[in-house]
């Protein structure tokens, strides 16, 4: 079997004197959709920025395609972030004064693409995500769930290697859930791309290849290869 593409080992991580992660190890291959689930407070968001290079743990490793993330320099670490991975949370954080087109276009612009292309590629994206409708409006005039799907549509306009969602559908309604996990799930499929799924919605964990749970900070069965 292939490598993983990002491997979190023993990690733990403590906000003031709460304990969020005690020992969590959790393997993501890529191409795959692995949800991790667990109650609130359990340490998901905690877990999720650990591994994608937002927080550092304070103990512990994350291992991406070869790369020790807890031990880069920041500013290695926010070219990854810029260019390997994207980041969904639970409410889109677009940018309120952008159209759609603009606020997907934008990581690209930010990597240098000209302005004319980006705005082409946005546009094959907002229609791969089944917005293209929405192209010329602001997130303020969109459905929760089209919001949504723009903010999925930027995440993965890059071609990251990995995306993290975090609650991407905590806000929606079940239809509006179904319409952006089909769209997550068909193009992550498509683009190979791995997708770590925070969530605490059975519906949205179906549509993970894998699934894991999080007690009191600490993964249980199946999160990694030696566990599973
Ligand atoms: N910045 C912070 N400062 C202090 N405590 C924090 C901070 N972030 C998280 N915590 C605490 O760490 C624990 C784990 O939080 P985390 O947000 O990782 O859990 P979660 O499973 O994502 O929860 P939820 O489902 O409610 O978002 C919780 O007890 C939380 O209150």
């Amino acid at each position: 079997m292939t490598p993983p593409l990002l491997t979190g080992r023993h990690l733990r991580k403590t906000h003031g004197s709460t304990p969020a992660l005690r020992g969590a190890s959790v393997e993501l291959h890529a191409g795959e959709i692995l949800a991790v689930t667990g109650t609130s407070g359990s340490g998901k968001s905690t877990l999720l920025h650990c591994l994608a290079g937002i927080v550092r743990p304070d103990s512990g490793t994350v291992e991406y395609a070869g790369e020790r993330l807890d031990e880069l320099p920041e500013t290695r670490l926010s070219e990854l972030r810029r260019t390997e991975f994207g980041v969904v949370f639970q409410f889109g954080q677009l940018i309120p004064e952008l159209t759609a087109v603009d606020n997907v276009a934008l990581p690209l612009l930010i990597t240098g693409t000209a302005r004319r292309e980006a705005r082409e590629r946005a546009g094959d994206w907002l229609e791969r995500f089944g917005v293209l409708g929405q192209r010329d409006l602001r997130p303020g005039e969109m459905s929760g769930g089209q919001a949504q799907c723009v903010a999925l549509a930027r995440a993965l306009v890059t071609g990251p290697k990995a995306v993290f969602a975090d609650e991407p559908t905590g806000a929606l309604d079940s239809l509006a859930t179904e319409q952006v996990m089909t769209a997550l799930a068909h193009t992550a499929r498509a683009s190979d791309t791995a997708v770590l799924l925070i969530t605490h919605d059975a519906q949205v964990a179906a549509y993970a290849d894998r699934e894991v749970t999080l007690r009191d900070g600490v993964l249980g069965a199946g999160a990694t290869e030696a566990a599973r």
